[in-house]
């Protein structure tokens, strides 16, 4: 039998240290089990159930609730870095009607990750939003967590080996064996974009005056959302919907993000390859968008050791463009594994446009001017939530150019729209910054 290292915070902790996490009435174990044979002993806080997932670490400081219901985190077992997790709870987030409810301050209508992994859970939460602990949200949601585990020690251990496959075993399963290697389920062999996607298209914003189609591959709320407070009137189709049957009906194509390998997501790929060779309106994607973009350009992509994830990612940018400025560092917030190659040459008519500063992978391509083409794509989320705003005006800058372009067509002056009131104050002090 192999060798396994089984590790118990608690026990390790001087006498003195032990009741800082405070035990609740009723202890369930909980074990986190990773494939390359470590084992980490804890409790549990969540749902009284066993999961399957790759296992990942995210150094966001606050946003737990925007995290955890990011599609891009589906069938991962997120680990957070920061040591306290649920001290603002959970808000409300049911949308007052059903009508295309994606939820009023989350990034979908539910949990998305397949289970949390945290040093110190908050039994007791403090926030005027809030309506239950983060344990009776994962309770209710039926997704695990496990708390009172060194996630230092976990962290370290996938950066220094790489995202690694887990088995977060709750209850009788914690007191029993790992399990077997092979046992172990890999996501990332199948599309999850599929299963994130919307099977049905819809509408939100109607009386909008830029017509923008989305192709969901398992989008954040916010990105709709940063959409619409535009001015944007927005539909949503699904992953593998043939765009092309409708795009003169549109001023602007948005891709979203999405989990899993981009590579599976073959015929969005097909798809928008002839989207881009024979079509003149702008395009935008983020995340998985934009690795869709960058496929269908003739670029490559390649899985990255542990990925970033966290709110804190500085990019520099390398061209101009509408709100960013070359030679500028944002500071970002990101979520992915995948990353397109940094190939030399470009292929003809794009150009990388941002780039990681700790790690130099592609953050971003475009379209070159001479190209006569308005197409965008970064790695990185504008739309954050959570996270900083240092780039939220890329969506300004998207629908800007959808609505000039449409002037264009028409034969009439583009106007700027009713777009940012909403927006307000934080958009101005994101502009103030970038001055
Ligand atoms: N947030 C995203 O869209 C992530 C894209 C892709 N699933 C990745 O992990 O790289």
């Amino acid at each position: 039998m192999a060798f396994r290292m089984i590790f118990n915070l608690r026990a390790q902790l001087p006498k003195y240290a032990r009741g800082l996490a405070t035990p609740s009435a009723k202890t369930v174990p909980a074990v986190l089990h990773l494939k390359t044979g470590q084992s980490f002993q804890g409790r549990s806080f969540g749902a009284e159930r066993s999961v399957w997932g790759e296992t990942v670490f995210s150094t966001s400081i606050t946003s737990y609730t925007e995290s955890m219901t990011d599609p891009s985190y589906r069938h991962q077992i997120l680990v957070f870095t920061t040591p306290l997790i649920g001290n603002y709870g959970v808000p409300n987030n049911d949308a007052p009607t059903d009508d295309y409810d994606v939820g009023v301050y989350l990034e979908s209508k539910g949990i998305q990750c397949a289970g949390v992994v945290v040093a110190d859970v908050a039994e007791r939460y403090s926030h005027y939003q809030a309506v239950e602990s983060i344990g009776e949200w994962c309770k209710r949601s039926g997704i695990p967590g496990i708390s009172d585990v060194d996630t230092r020690a976990i962290t370290t251990l996938l950066r220094d080996q790489g995202t690694t496959l887990g088995r977060l075993a709750i209850g009788h399963e914690a007191l029993g064996p790992a399990p077997a290697p092979a046992d172990y389920w890999d996501p990332s062999l199948d599309n999850l974009v599929a299963e994130a996607s919307t099977t049905e298209p819809y509408t939100l914003n109607p009386s909008g005056d830029v017509n923008i189609a989305v192709l969901d591959f398992g989008a954040k709320a916010n990105i709709l959302r940063s959409l619409i407070r535009r001015g944007a009137r927005v539909t949503v189709y699904p992953w593998d919907f043939d765009f092309n049957s409708v795009r003169d009906e549109y001023d602007g194509l948005f891709l979203t993000n999405g989990p899993g390998d981009p590579k599976h997501a073959k015929a969005a790929i097909a798809n928008v390859r002839t989207t881009l060779a024979e079509w003149g309106r702008p395009v935008f994607g983020i995340c998985m968008g934009h690795q869709i973009i960058g496929l269908a350009a003739g670029l490559d992509a390649y899985r990255m050791m542990f990925g970033n994830r966290g709110h804190n990612q500085p990019v520099l940018a390398l061209a101009d463009s509408g709100s960013i400025r070359a030679g500028r560092v944002y500071v970002t917030s990101q979520n992915h594994q995948y990353a397109l190659t940094l190939s030399d040459p470009f292929p003809e008519g794009w150009e990388p446009f941002f780039i990681n500063c700790n790690d130099s992978s592609v953050e971003g391509i475009k379209s070159t001017e001479g190209s006569g083409k308005k197409v965008w794509g970064v790695q990185f989320h504008p739309e954050s939530a959570g996270g900083p705003l240092d780039t939220i005006e890329m969506f300004t800058d998207f629908i800007q150019t959808c609505r000039d372009d449409k002037a264009l067509r028409e034969g009439t002056t583009g106007g700027v729209g009713d777009t940012l009131a909403d927006v307000g104050f934080l958009a101005a002090l994101t502009t103030m910054l970038h001055e």
